[in-house]
């Protein structure tokens, strides 16, 4: 039986951190591909720990605002998921699920009331929809800043729209935010973090471990 929660490791740099959230049950694992980001991995690591992990776990892109030769790039390694992690339109969504061929999980920003109702022009052109933090002013990256959102804005979402909720969440609190919004899955890079962009495995462990024990 699959597990009622979707569990999603991002931001993995590194074989033995992907074995790491592969033995602690993560169901979804994500590599970074943006220069700007301390998790950004080249396409060709990635095309090797995407080779790792597939028929083991789900795999997965995080891409910002990307061109069409690097979507092409991308899609040619075989990952399971594109995540869509900037400023693209629907239409821009829709047109790089035609070309990618692969599932797209879009993550969108929140901060208030219109930016859930936002989300509805999203749902019918991505497979799964990502809920991040609003970025603050002047932030350098659009995710991955550890910055939790006002979980109680989810309660406006039509409960149709199933998503991963994203955001800060970490092994302490995952447990609230589950609680507080009835998520599809979850999805945490900082908050498993020692250091940006360094990976810790008890960090990772006691995140799915709490994760799931939140829904059983
Ligand atoms: O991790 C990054 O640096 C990053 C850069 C640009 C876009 C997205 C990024 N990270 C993703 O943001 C969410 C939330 O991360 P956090 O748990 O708050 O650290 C997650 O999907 C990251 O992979």
């Amino acid at each position: 039986m699959p597990d009622a929660l979707t569990v999603k490791i991002c931001g993995i740099k590194t074989p033995e951190i992907l074995e790491a959230a592969i033995a602690a049950g993560a169901d979804i694992v994500g590599f970074m591909h943006f220069p700007r980001s301390p998790r950004h991995v080249s396409i060709e690591e990635i095309g090797s720990l995407i080779s790792e992990a597939r028929g083991r776990v789900e795999t997965c892109v995080i891409l910002v605002n990307p061109d069409n030769s690097c979507v092409a790039e991308v899609a040619a390694l075989g990952p399971d998921w594109l995540q869509l992690h900037g400023p693209e339109t629907p239409h821009r969504v829709e047109a790089i699920r035609a070309e990618a061929g692969v599932e797209i999980m879009k993550a969108l920003p929140i901060g208030s009331p219109e930016d859930v109702a936002a989300v509805a022009d999203f749902v019918d052109v991505a497979d799964r929809i990502l809920l991040d933090a609003k970025p603050s002013k002047g932030a350098d990256r659009p995710g991955g800043l550890g910055e939790t959102f006002d979980w109680s804005l989810v309660k406006a979402l039509d409960p149709r729209v199933s998503f991963l909720l994203s955001g800060g969440l970490t092994p302490d609190n995952v447990a609230a935010a589950i609680a507080a919004t009835k998520p599809f899955g979850v999805d945490v890079s900082s908050g498993v973090e020692s250091a940006p962009g360094v990976k810790d495995v008890r960090l990772i462990e006691a995140f799915i471990r709490n994760a799931r024990a939140a829904v059983s």
